[in-house]
């Protein structure tokens, strides 16, 4: 498999990714495995502690984790392989809604758009169009059209029950949609991203990269009575993350914020956001942040993970050193070569 180019750049992703931030979901436990030996050194202990108490559990964390490798291991040549099926054999419902359009977006959002790319504007008069949440620099506005939500969870749905190939959207959420491989990137993220996003994120996370975020991973997550109903307590692997309430009906599981990663543990002090549909709630991508459950419906949210090769081609967030660069498909994890142009400059002067 080999680095692909998108735009100017291309983008690699860090070799952490087939031995670091392993989920264990049944303990809630994110962990690192290199041989069984470390493992049981590392984790033997704390998992006890967690209730794996017999050497037969003790045995399935072993193939799950087993499991979990293999298919990070195998994840680009997957992704290719589903989004080439995509392409051939699925019909969208509404595809008017795989292209960006000034119609799609909500009035509110294209007004503070239109004002961040004033030569005059500032930060102070950013805040005083957007909504600040009570947990710190987590800011809300309205995103898309109500009609455009609506017939995009119908596209997605109609996707849902067709007999496509799906992929899981990340290593935290079981059900959702890839966004790239069901074509979205191009015409829809990308521009989203670099034309009315970078402009926000440039006054708003400028120590983040926030004024040079050039790939991102865009996915949509789902909650469901019978499916996912909550997400446990995370970071991002993204600088800056746009999560949009885009449907269906549902109620509770607001989004609650804790700590920056890299803070000390302290008691920390949660801040709960409410999702509304058609608003986005932008964040930090390593301040911590978990999903409350559900009580009724059917709960949609379109994620955008955007990273700064800049920013993360230093450190990487998933294993906290420098990166291991590694090839992969598309914009992979958003590490670059050292000495490549960044994509994104015409913010970063700012
Ligand atoms: O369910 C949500 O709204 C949060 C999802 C999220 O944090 C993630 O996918 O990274
Ligand atoms: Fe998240």
């Amino acid at each position: 498999m080999t680095g692909e180019v998108k735009g100017k750049l291309e983008f690699y992703g860090c070799k952490c990714f087939t031995t670091n931030n392993i989920f264990l979901e049944e303990y809630n436990l994110h962990v690192r495995f290199l041989t069984e030996q470390q493992f049981r050194q590392d984790y033997r202990a704390m998992l006890l502690r967690l209730g794996c108490d017999s050497d037969q559990k003790f045995k399935d964390v072993l193939n799950k984790i087993s499991q979990e490798v293999d298919r990070r291991i195998h994840l680009d040549e997957a992704s290719a392989e589903r989004a080439a099926a995509i392409r051939c054999t699925y019909r969208p419902l509404h595809p008017h809604v795989y292209r960006l359009e000034e119609s799609h977006l909500a009035p509110q959002f294209k007004k503070i758009v239109e004002y961040c790319r004033n030569v005059e504007a500032s930060k102070e008069g950013l805040l005083k169009l957007l909504e600040e949440e009570a947990a710190t620099r987590v800011y809300r506005f309205p995103v898309f059209e109500r009609d455009f939500c609506r017939e995009l969870v119908e596209e997605l749905d109609h996707f849902e029950q067709s007999p496509a190939p799906k992929g899981r959207p990340n290593t935290m959420n079981n059900s959702g949609i890839l966004l790239d491989e069901l074509g979205f990137d191009e015409a829809f993220i990308t521009p989203l991203r670099e034309q009315y996003l970078l402009p926000l994120t440039s006054f708003l996370y400028p120590d983040c990269g926030g004024r040079c975020l050039d790939s991102h991973k865009a996915f949509v997550v789902k909650y469901d009575m019978n499916e996912d109903l909550e997400l446990s307590y995370h970071y991002d692997n993204a600088e800056v993350t746009l999560n949009v309430s885009i449907g269906k009906d549902f109620t509770e599981g607001n989004l609650y914020f804790g700590d920056m990663r890299q803070d000390p543990v302290s008691e920390t002090r949660l801040t709960e956001a409410e999702h509304r549909i058609t608003e986005g709630l932008l964040h930090r991508g390593q301040h911590m942040h978990g999903a409350l459950p559900i009580s009724h419906g059917q709960r949609w949210n379109l994620i955008i993970w955007m990273r700064a090769s800049q920013q993360r081609n230093k450190l990487c967030p998933m294993c906290n050193s420098k990166p291991s660069l590694v090839e992969g498909r598309g914009f992979a994890d958003g590490f670059t070569k050292a000495g490549e142009a960044p994509a994104n400059s015409q913010f970063m002067s700012q």
